[in-house]
């Protein structure tokens, strides 16, 4: 049994930033109709340390069962629970461009909780348009639809990115995933991801570079930033 109840622990972010990749695990153990799992196997479907496994589901109160393992159904259970998953989240897409139109299309958002409901664009020739089953509206369009559960994504070019995210935080939106190469300057209370694929091509550039580095330290880092390390109190 765990100490403390999980919603009254601190979660590390570096943990949670794992936990979508255990979910996936244990989808795909589940579509095999696997019933139970050990935390190798898990740790090593997932790309991680099984030690690291073990201190991350840790948090959420799970320890498995020795010598049986961990409830496939029931910790997929857990972590969408930890994830909030279990609410129903409606994305909306600012910029309907190419990366727009993509990410409109693509179907692994909803397969994971995510709805697309809205495509917003500012250029008249868009607006009015239909995409992936939706009509693209503008912001005045977004104010009469917005709901408190709704995600951003913005997919503009960098030079409007602040001014969208300042539109969306106006609406309401405390959430945002942003595409554009720009630092977002938002107000506390406003959660910003970003995504850049050029950094993480960069990323594969470097150690395509250095080929005495063990291959799996890729994914493995990329799990484990640095200052994940630090939060568990490890030695440098
Ligand atoms: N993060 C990544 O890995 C990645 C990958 C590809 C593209 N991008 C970025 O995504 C963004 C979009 O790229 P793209 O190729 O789709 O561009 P695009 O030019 O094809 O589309 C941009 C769209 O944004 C709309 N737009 C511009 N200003 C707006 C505003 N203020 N409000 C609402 N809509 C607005 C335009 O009308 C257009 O439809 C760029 O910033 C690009 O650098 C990021």
């Amino acid at each position: 049994m765990s100490a403390e109840p999980a919603a009254h622990r601190v979660i590390p972010g570096a943990t949670v930033a794992r936990l979508p990749v255990y979910l996936r695990a244990l989808s795909a153990l589940a579509t095999a109709g696997t019933d139970t799992v050990s935390s190798e196997e898990l740790a090593e479907a997932a790309g991680v340390r099984s030690a690291k496994l073990r201190k991350d589901l840790s948090y959420l109160g799970s320890y498995g069962v020795r010598g049986v393992g961990y409830d496939v159904a029931r910790l997929r259970d857990e972590i969408e629970g930890e994830l909030g998953l279990r609410h129903d989240f409606s994305l909306v897409i600012v910029g309907m461009g190419n990366l727009g139109h993509a990410l409109a299309a693509y179907s692994g958002f909803a397969t994971r909780g995510f709805a697309v409901r809205w495509l917003v664009d500012e250029a008249p020739d868009v607006v009015g348009t239909r995409i992936a089953g939706l009509t693209v509206i503008d912001f005045d369009g977004l104010a009469r639809e917005c709901n408190d559960s709704m995600i951003g994504v913005i997919a503009t070019p960098p030079d409007a990115a602040q001014d969208v995210a300042d539109r969306l935080v106006a609406l309401g939106v405390r959430s945002i995933l942003n595409f554009a190469p720009a630092v977002l300057s938002i107000p506390s209370g406003v959660e910003v991801r970003k995504v850049d694929l050029a950094t993480e091509l960069q990323i594969l550039a470097f150690h395509q570079q250095h080929p005495r580095l063990d291959p799996k330290a890729l994914d493995r880092d990329a799990l484990d930033p640095k200052t994940d390390d630090l939060e568990e109190g490890a030695a440098p």
